[in-house]
């Protein structure tokens, strides 16, 4: 296969373990849809943000790699996620990407999804904060800041599902009718079936990486959110494997007899509560009472509901950033879409991804230029500088481009 990427010269490989070097190099997927138009404007900014807080002594250098529309266009028709994208991104450990689009009901699987599967990116973190100034439902939006740990590797996102009518669904079903009794397919001739895996493993180290979290950084709960009353042996086993592992790993001691329970943190000697919620009531308690939430540890399917959903209490997917990491790589990526209705015509809102940027420059330890790209949105957004989404919610706003959104935070580093 032709290779399309060009390392750039003068940057150096992040190598886990090492210390980061002034000059990494950073894999980027420009992405589909908007992708086309946030992810230059993030580059910009953060750009900006780098040089001002280091006056050109530390400079990424981007090496754009290829998915989805793009690598089909560069490499052949099939070609939605090259073998060289990959090994790109193992290779150079720290990376950032655009949206890509799923087809719904056929199709391709989600290329997002198989990138998480394939670097096992297991920590999909979601921090959900409120920016001052910004739209938003809510009537106190600044109750609002959690950070949500969705674990990005297993549930009904591994893709084991057979089609309505396909052979593989016969079969299916009629071992399961006739080897393991079951009775209660409903429609056996019409349904599609999936399957939904969750493990004691892949539960445990998604839970270890939340609680780690809750302790770093001083919060004050770890919440896990499950819907283990209806699926026992799933999302119960999620539960269940979470408590003991509080228990176990951090000498988690029972309240009243549990099953919450609580964790002293060694380094401000504070407490940290471990509790559960039904994802059905956690929807509404997110809501109605916000401040009670804090570290969110959950299964994939929850925390993909869960993320747009805190997302618009804090206004909206506009600004909601996120990180999918392992204990060896780290890719970041926006939680939106593709927005197709948008794409190209330089009017989204660039901050989730530049959001997602800013995650990785802490990731890095660059925190001056972190600091710098939180200072320059908050003062953008407090000078209602903003784009479509929030301008249409916002009095006396003044509404920018995508592009211009970028360069009024230049403008503010
Ligand atoms: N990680 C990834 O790569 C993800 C990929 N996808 C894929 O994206 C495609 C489209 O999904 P869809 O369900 O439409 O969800 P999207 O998140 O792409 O868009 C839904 C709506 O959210 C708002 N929105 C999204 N991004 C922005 C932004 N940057 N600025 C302002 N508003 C924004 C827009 O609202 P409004 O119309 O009100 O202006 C938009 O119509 C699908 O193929 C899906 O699979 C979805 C999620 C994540
Ligand atoms: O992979 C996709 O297309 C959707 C993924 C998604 O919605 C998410 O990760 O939040
Ligand atoms: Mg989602």
């Amino acid at each position: 296969m032709t290779s399309h990427i060009k390392v750039p010269q003068g940057g150096s490989k992040i190598v886990p373990g090492q210390a980061i070097p002034d000059n990494p190099i950073i894999p980027f997927i420009e992405g589909d849809g908007i992708g086309i138009d946030i992810t230059p404007v993030m580059i910009k900014v953060i750009d900006a943000a780098v040089e001002k807080a280091y006056g050109g002594q530390k400079k990424i250098h981007w090496m754009e790699v290829y998915a989805g529309e793009k690598s089909t266009r560069l490499y052949g028709s099939d070609e939605w996620l090259p073998k060289e994208t990959f090994d790109a991104l193992k290779e150079y450990s720290v990376s950032i990407k655009g949206p890509m689009t799923t087809p719904v009901g056929g199709g391709i699987r989600s290329l997002n999804v198989a990138l998480r599967q394939e670097l096992d990116l297991y920590q999909c973190v979601r921090p959900v904060q409120y920016f001052k100034g910004v739209p938003s439902p809510l009537k106190h939006p600044e109750l609002t800041n959690m950070v949500i740990f969705r674990e990005n590797t297993e549930d009904i996102y591994a893709g084991i599902e057979w089609a309505v009518g396909s052979e593989g669904v016969k079969k299916l079903t009629k071992f399961l009718q006739e080897e393991m009794g079951v009775k209660k397919i409903r429609f056996p001739e019409s349904s599609g079936i999936g399957i939904k895996p969750i493990s004691v493993e892949g539960t445990s180290r998604l839970v270890r990486a939340a609680i780690k979290y809750a302790l770093d950084n001083d919060r004050k709960s770890v919440t896990i959110v499950h819907k283990g009353n209806i699926m026992k042996f799933t999302e119960g086993l999620f539960r269940d494997t979470a408590y003991q592992l509080a228990q176990k790993e951090f000498g988690a001691e029972l309240i009243d007899g549990g099953p919450w329970c609580k964790i002293r943190n060694p380094k401000s000697g504070r407490e940290i509560i471990i509790k559960d919620s039904i994802a059905d009531a956690f929807l509404q308690q997110i809501l109605l009472r916000p401040a009670e939430y804090d570290v969110i540890a959950t299964t994939n399917l929850n925390g993909d509901y869960i993320s747009d959903a805190l997302a618009a209490q804090v206004g909206g997917i506009g600004i909601a950033p996120g990180a999918n990491i392992s204990d060896q790589y780290a890719c970041f990526e926006a939680t939106h879409g593709t927005a197709p209705k948008y794409a190209g015509l330089d009017k989204v809102n660039p901050g989730s991804l530049i959001l997602s940027a800013e995650m990785m420059l802490r990731h890095l330890g660059w925190v001056e230029a972190a600091n710098l790209v939180i200072k320059s949105m908050e003062a953008a957004i407090g000078d209602k500088q903003v784009t479509y989404d929030f301008a249409r919610l916002m009095d006396g706003a003044n509404e920018l481009s995508c592009s211009e959104f970028g360069d009024a935070m230049i403008a503010r580093i």
